[in-house]
């Protein structure tokens, strides 16, 4: 992996990680370089951008689905709290009050039926409903394409794991997560994600990664038009830690209150599959 660059943000230098970027055309098109290049960056360090700026349509629905975001946290918390699933892990609305931020989650076998996605996105639920197809073609794309190298000859063995027609877990997250009038007050949320694969999307810079070799954090850019993609654990155990669910946290560059957004898809396995039982 290259070494970290420098840059500036709210007035501070900070390293930034040097991802490689992943172009989804060229990868759908089978372009053997590029489907190399995201091996490698799934081998390590797990995490790397995907330029998605080829299909206009979908780039102009991450801005809607931002802009439903913001209409829906902005609603009064008895109105959110009407969408809170008591006990359920991955559906709903959910209010961490300790570091500050909300999130609604919506599965991708539940985004069609009717009264799934609360009032505040039913504008829109074309909107959202077609954002979770796109997500979905960009995932099960890059997961078909590691499969090929992961296991040469066999077919598409990934699949056997999410299976796109059987209940999973896969779904659509929006989250709510302002930056803190003080850097000191925001805690550690170190983690790495459990399903397959992560789509992300947040226009500010608050990712951190940690490096492979050597435990030192640099920050993702957020450049617009690419998904930030990284390797969950599901994945790393399934390809027999090839390849790399990679440590993240979210934070924020010094002091300074601010808004922030983000949209997360998760793919992960089929209801029943035990990535530990592999
Ligand atoms: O709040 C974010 O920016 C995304 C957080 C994250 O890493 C996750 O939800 O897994
Ligand atoms: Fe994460």
């Amino acid at each position: 992996m290259a070494f970290t660059t420098k840059t500036f943000v709210r007035g501070t230098e900070i390293d930034v990680a040097p991802l490689e970027i992943i172009s989804f055309k060229k990868i759908a098109e089978r372009n053997e370089d590029e489907c190399a290049r995201l091996y490698k960056a799934a081998q390590s360090p797990g995490f790397f951008l995907l330029d998605v700026k080829d299909s206009e349509q979908y780039v102009a629905d991450i801005q809607r689905v931002y802009a439903l975001t913001e209409q829906y946290f902005s609603q009064p918390e008895e109105v959110k709290m009407k969408d809170f699933r008591l006990g359920d892990e991955f559906r709903g609305y959910k209010d961490y009050k300790g570091p500050n931020v909300s999130t609604f989650e919506v599965l991708r076998d539940e985004v069609d039926e009717n009264a799934s996605l609360p009032k505040a996105f039913q504008p829109e639920t074309g909107v959202i409903s077609r954002f979770v197809s796109d997500s979905q073609n960009l995932v099960t794309t890059m997961a078909a394409r590691l499969s090929e190298l992961l296991w040469p000859g066999s077919h598409n063995c990934l699949e056997s794991h999410y299976r796109p027609s059987e209940a999973s877990k896969t779904s659509l997250k929006v989250i709510r997560g302002p930056m803190l009038e003080k850097l000191a007050d925001v805690g550690d949320n170190t983690h790495t994600d459990g399903g397959i694969l992560t789509l992300m999307y947040c226009d500010k810079w608050t990712t951190q990664i940690e490096l492979p070799n050597g435990g030192e954090w640099a920050w993702v850019d957020p450049i617009p038009g690419h998904a930030i993609v990284n390797v969950g654990d599901a994945l790393q155990t399934f390809s027999g830690g090839r390849l790399r669910s990679c440590k993240h946290r979210v934070s924020q560059v010094g002091d300074g209150a601010e808004e922030r957004w983000a949209i997360t898809y998760f793919l992960r396995p089929a209801d029943g599959v035990d990535p530990a039982a592999i």
